[in-house]
């Protein structure tokens, strides 16, 4: 590695928020995060930095409840001002037509095996909104392409985002299947640590033809 730090790399899932503990779709709204949500964060980020790590750089979503996620665990680490690059492409599945309906009435409403399949499975979209396979487009090209290049620059890098762009992006870390990653789940605040081995940055491209 050039005798750049050590690379790794923390998944990050946001902490609890407002729609989480109302059990609402949230998807692509954008609720603040709950007094235990701002808890879970902090707890996590202590632990973190009990583990000897301070993020070198962030990549978030864009929605409020990882902006506020990452507030805290920068303000924990004494990270404030290391970059934080926001994107789109690290946002939740957009769960179309049931973003803000209760998951329970929902189950009540469409069936408990279908709003399961909705939630859990990899090529079932809701309606109206993406499947896991559309956000794991969106999250692989972004990974590939921005964060895996900084991430072999070495240091701590940390990925704040959300249960389902983080279950797309764990499944090709971890070589998780589409039958696995039905029982694959991350929890609020949840975080996952790798540790990397060599680079694999792309140094030039060319088309031959
Ligand atoms: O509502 C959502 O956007 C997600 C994450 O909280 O829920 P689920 O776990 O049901 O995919």
């Amino acid at each position: 590695m050039n005798g750049a730090a050590h690379a790794r790399l923390i998944l990050l899932r946001h902490g609890e928020s407002e729609a989480n503990a109302a059990n609402r779709f949230t998807g692509s709204a954008d609720p603040a995060l709950t007094a235990n949500g701002r808890g879970q964060a902090d707890a996590v980020a202590r632990q973190l930095l009990d583990r000897g790590i301070r993020p070198a750089r962030i990549f978030r979503s864009t929605l409020r409840r990882c902006a506020d996620t990452t507030a805290i665990v920068t303000a924990v680490t004494g990270s404030q001002d290391v970059p934080v690059i926001a994107n789109l492409a690290l946002n939740e599945r957009d769960y179309g037509a049931l973003t803000g309906l209760n998951k329970a009435e929902a189950a009540d409403r469409y069936g408990v095996e279908q709003v399961l399949r909705w939630r859990r499975s990899y090529a079932d979209a809701p309606p109206d909104g993406e499947s896991l396979r559309d956000t794991a487009a969106r999250v692989l090209a972004y990974h590939i392409h921005v964060m895996l290049p900084a991430i072999m620059q070495g240091g701590a890098t940390l990925v704040v985002a959300h249960g389902n762009s983080l279950r797309a992006l764990a499944m090709a870390l971890d070589g998780i299947d589409a039958l696995g990653v039905e029982t694959f789940d991350i929890p609020t605040a949840g975080a996952i640590l790798y540790e990397f081995a060599a680079t694999t940055a792309i140094l030039d491209r060319a088309i031959i033809s």
